[in-house]
């Protein structure tokens, strides 16, 4: 321990913790100079003293030398996308919409045997899904979705991405946790970027989506660090060494305790029925344009985590998880 660490470990922690008020809290209690004045100091003290540099320091965000490749990781649990059981035809028609949805409950039911079933409900984000590894607490792996069986590893990228914790919040982290999520670019950091292409002389990206997927693809995590990329948890795939919260309400709860970012919604109260459905899906399209990031759709998810097993899943998708994707928006007329 040497005199420094100390200050180190204090710069960490006040770093760590001004970072998740800015991307979990959205309630900054320091000025963004503050916040570089305290980073600098911690770069400092690491490059002086390099025992000092912990994987969980925010210093270990800024990217390291660039890959010749990515290496493969193959998932322990397959990453499935959501099967979208509505058609195009209905999007436009509500009350094919409503029929569909009736399907979709009555599938739902009766697969469960059940007269009535609690939905949990959130936007479809449009962004690049990931995975990420956490072991005792500290970040050691990421992973791109790929093909649902083997992704890229992407960790170094991964690690500048402010929103994404190096290290889990609270006194005891499970042993191994592993957490599904979205790589997105907020609409106002997209609009940024090209701007600065443009600037550059550089191609533009067509949409956020595609901003977001060559950021994190970036074998230079340089670059990858210039680019404001943001997160949000949507699942949980495995948990060792803590409680498994029994429902997807409970675990977005206990994501958002350990440090994620968990959109809004994932936080309210779960809908029952196709009424709560059909009136979840109206409130988000009319929203849909003032959201500060795209979204293609809404995800409805059996609550219930004992439910969800016991409809598994049918080919390579969920039956307990389904999207629902909105009308393609008009082409803006420019
Ligand atoms: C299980 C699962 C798989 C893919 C998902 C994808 C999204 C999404 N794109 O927002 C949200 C979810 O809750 C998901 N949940």
């Amino acid at each position: 321990m040497t005199a420094y660490e100390p200050r180190a470990a204090e710069l960490r922690e006040l770093l760590n913790r001004y970072g998740r008020e800015y991307y979990v809290l959205d309630a900054p209690t320091v000025p963004d100079a503050e916040y570089d004045r305290l980073f600098r100091e911690l770069q400092a003290l690491e490059e002086a003293h390099p025992e000092l540099a912990g994987a969980d320091s925010p210093t270990r965000r800024v990217g390291g030398a660039p890959l010749a490749e990515f290496d493969s990781v193959t998932h322990a649990v397959p990453m499935l996308s959501l099967s979208n059981a509505f058609s195009d035809m209905q999007l436009a028609d509500p009350a094919e919409r409503h029929a569909e949805l009736i399907q979709f409950d009555e599938r739902v039911r009766k697969g469960l045997d059940a007269a009535e079933v609690e939905y949990a409900t959130e936007p479809k984000f449009d962004g690049l899904a990931i995975s990420l590894l956490y072991e005792n607490g500290v970040l050691t792996r990421a992973a791109t979705r790929g093909d649902g069986v083997a992704g890229e590893q992407v960790t170094e990228n991964v690690r500048t991405i402010r929103a994404i914790p190096l290290r889990l919040d609270g006194a005891n982290p499970p042993a191994l946790l592993e957490v599904r999520g979205e790589v997105l670019m907020l609409k106002r950091d997209f609009e940024r970027l090209n701007a600065d292409q443009v600037a550059r002389g550089d191609k533009t990206f067509a949409n956020p989506r595609n901003a977001a997927a060559g950021s994190l693809r970036q074998l230079d995590s340089r670059i990858t660090a210039q680019r404001r990329l943001s997160f949000f948890a949507y699942a949980i795939a495995q948990v060792e060494g803590a409680d498994w919260p029994d429902s997807h309400a409970g675990e977005m709860v206990w994501l958002k305790q350990l440090g994620f970012p968990v959109v809004e919604e994932s936080l309210r109260p779960v809908v029952k029925g196709v009424a709560g459905l059909s009136a979840y899906y109206e409130g988000v399209q009319a929203r849909r344009a003032g959201l500060p990031f795209e979204i293609d759709g809404v995800v409805y998810k059996v609550n219930r985590r004992v439910l969800q097993d016991a409809l598994g899943f049918v080919s390579r998708a969920p039956r307990w998880a389904i999207a629902h994707k909105f009308p393609a928006e008009e082409a803006l007329t420019v």
